[in-house]
């Protein structure tokens, strides 16, 4: 017990080193776990408490360029992940407001302002003392006010984080070195001496705590708006119940927002009940940090298999340990192509960080602590022939993607037939994937248009099937002859063409897949959100296989457009004609107060003439805003002029013009 509990201590001490340092050794979840257990053994045996207690310190005691003393601790933040414990943090406050907001993955900093200027930004350190990095937050941080209307000493902390969307244009833009996630990366880039070298790295700042030695307002959000901050999102609640409601929701947009967090933060709104409540050792009792399922791990990287896609792709997908992330089991996850190996040094045997975000298909961000290596790891060597039928593979483009050129590629052809068959296409329920790899291995499949020159009668030759389900996958595949248009040009596996492509042919007016490979790229190009590349590929492959658009035709499979998928009815006296809208937030229709789905309120958009965009650009007329919209959103569209509307101005107009 006693060497556990020290084992336990030496090892945080250690990890929070390495952390604090900007050399992560382990996934956030997997040091939070050792930090449990250590609580967990010295709350039934206070007497081997650890001198000193690593689960009282704050931050780390780091190299510290320009030490600079806090007025008042920078503290850690309590813990919780059961409702009980929401509850518990109600009870201790009655009647006290409450805001939750969200808990942002970043680097916290502290503002401070002396007679309305921008003195110093400071990051936390120990707790006790951080570093001065002034410079560097002026010229990199977004909502940091270089002055403030507000006279004497004011200090603002909150978090600096890097945007996903800033995260991820800089990994575009530098693939050969890829940042590892945009809370490394804000880190790194704070810790970075010459704002001209990380100026792509731009921060942005939140804002979750105010000081002032005159007059702020009392309610923290309030007074950190008036001074002209981004305050976090904050929502007010005067129950435990309403604050678990609006943690699920926070919970649920997880996925949805521009930045990473790690769970939600309840705090007493009033800034005065804050300050009174007071502090435990490394944490204030006025907050508490609800924490949600952890979005990275690390896991071993047991081997890398090259699957051959239905485009002819051949991209490595890594096979791991199982690992519990981002709310699943993960044992697969992508690794892009050989230049992201390249780039991240990955290896075969690698304790590697998977990371899974919301419905982000998993994928390796690379190695964390290349010391753990063992000399056992192997390179990953990307095969020169194809795995499936021994073609010499080409090469594309700057990341050097692997493709298999071979049209009769045997595994090529049967993921195109699965993909056929899938629920998004053609929807051939009953015949499944095994029975498509039978089927392509005897030469009764090899295009779309196969299926449907089946017979029970064939099916009937081949070994353990009974008449019965010979029965019903010929009736599945009758069923499924209603394919139209769109699900026509999801399920031929288009290079570059989306689901969303499929969808905006059929709302640009085009009648059949016919008319869409005869239009031209020229008319393709004319299609909202079709660019040159998609247009050009839509139109060579459609060419490619126009004789197999024939033989679909000839045995009785619709390729027109069908009805739920032409452009909706524009209302005569439409309001929102000739305007290109994006909406955000949790829509409800004010009559009701129930919520109303996004594709359900952008159709009734659309009737009113609107052209519904899934982000806000130079192009777009307004953003509708629902409730609980991140304060990121909303800059963006003030960036680029862009009306900001509330979702009650437009139901007004939809129900005055009889839409709605
Ligand atoms: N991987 C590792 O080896 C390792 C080692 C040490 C710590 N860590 C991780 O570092 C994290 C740091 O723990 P900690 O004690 O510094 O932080 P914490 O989890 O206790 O949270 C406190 C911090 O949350 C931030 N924060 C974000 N949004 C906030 C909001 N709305 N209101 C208030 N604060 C907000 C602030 O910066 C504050 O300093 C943990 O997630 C831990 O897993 C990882
Ligand atoms: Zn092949």
């Amino acid at each position: 017990m006693k060497e556990r509990i020290e084992e336990l201590a030496r090892r945080i001490t250690e990890l929070r080193a390495a952390y604090y340092d900007g050399a992560p050794q382990v996934a956030d979840a997997e040091y939070d776990a050792l930090e449990d257990e250590l609580r967990e053994l010295l709350a039934a045996h206070p007497e081997h408490t650890p001198s000193p207690n690593p689960l009282e310190a704050v931050g780390a005691p780091s190299v510290l360029h320009a030490p600079v003393r806090h007025s008042r601790p920078m503290l850690s933040l309590e813990k919780a992940t059961k409702p009980e414990q929401v509850e518990a943090f109600f009870e201790r406050f009655p009647g006290q407001s409450v805001v939750v907001m969200p808990k942002l993955d970043g680097l916290s900093l502290a503002l401070v302002y002396e007679d309305g200027r921008l003195a110093r930004a400071v990051t936390r350190g120990d707790g006790t003392t951080g570093d001065d990095v002034t410079v560097i937050v002026r010229a990199l941080a977004d909502g940091v006010p270089s002055s403030v209307e507000l006279g004497g000493r004011v200090e603002v902390r909150g978090e600096a984080v890097m945007l996903r969307s800033t995260f991820a244009a800089y990994n575009e833009a530098h693939p050969d070195k890829p940042l590892i996630n945009p809370r490394n990366a804000a880190a790194g880039t704070v810790r970075a001496k010459d704002p001209a070298a990380v100026a792509e790295r731009r921060l942005h700042f939140f804002a979750f705590d105010l000081d002032a030695s005159e007059g702020a307002e009392a309610d923290l959000e309030a007074g950190l708006k008036t001074l002209g901050f981004d305050a976090a999102d904050m929502r007010h609640c005067s129950t435990a119940e309403e604050a678990q409601q609006v943690i699920s929701a926070i919970e649920a947009e997880r996925a949805e927002l521009d930045y990473d967090l790690d769970g939600a933060v309840l705090r007493l709104a009033d800034r005065s009940a804050f300050a009174a409540a007071g502090t435990r050792s490394s944490s204030p009792r006025g907050a508490l940090a609800y924490k949600f399922a952890a979005e990275e791990k690390t896991t071993v990287l047991s081997d890398v298999v090259w699957d051959v896609g239905k485009t002819g792709k051949i991209a490595p997908v890594a096979w791991l340990e199982p690992v519990f992330v981002g709310g699943t089991t993960v044992t697969r996850a992508t690794l892009a192509n050989q230049e992201v190996i390249r780039a991240r040094g990955i290896k075969i045997g690698d304790t590697v960080l998977v990371r899974r975000a919301g419905d982000v298909i998993p994928f390796v961000a690379g190695v964390l602590d290349e010391s753990k290596r063992t000399g056992e790891e192997r390179d990953i060597i990307p095969p020169s022939e194809c795995p499936s039928c021994g073609e010499p593979l080409t090469e594309r483009g700057e990341s050097r993607e692997l493709f298999c050129t071979n049209l009769s590629c045997p595994a090529q052809t049967v993921r195109r037939l699965i993909h056929w068959a899938s629920r998004a296409a053609a929807d051939i329920e009953a015949v499944g994937p095994v029975w498509i790899e039978r089927l392509a291995a005897s030469g009764d499949l090899v295009e779309p248009s196969d299926f449907y020159a089946l017979t029970k009668e064939r099916l009937l030759e081949f070994d353990r099937i009974g008449e019965v389900s010979a029965e019903r996958m010929i009736e599945s595949i009758e069923a499924s002859k209603n394919v139209g248009l769109r699900r026509a040009v999801i399920g031929l596996a288009i290079p570059m063409a989306s689901e969303g492509t499929a969808a905006r042919l059929c709302r640009a007016g085009f009648r059949s897949l016919e008319e869409v490979a005869d239009a031209g790229e020229e008319k393709l190009v004319a299609v909202e959100d079709i660019g040159p590349k998609v247009a050009e590929s839509l139109t060579r492959h459609l060419e490619r296989v126009r004789p197999e658009l024939e033989k679909l035709r000839e045995r009785g499979v619709s390729l027109d457009v069908r009805e739920e998928d032409l452009p909706p009815e524009v209302a005569a006296g439409a309001p929102l004609e000739g305007k290109t809208v994006v909406i955000t937030g949790a829509i409800s229709d004010p009559r009701s107060g129930e919520k109303v789905p996004r594709p359900a309120f952008q159709r009734l958009c659309e009737r009113a003439g609107a052209t519904a965009a899934s982000s806000v650009s130079a192009s777009t007329d307004m953003l509708i805003t629902g409730a609980d919209v991140g304060a990121s959103k909303i800059a963006k569209a003030e960036k680029l002029e862009v009306a900001v509307v509330d979702q009650s101005e437009i139901w007004q107009q939809l129900i005055s013009a009889g839409i709605a």
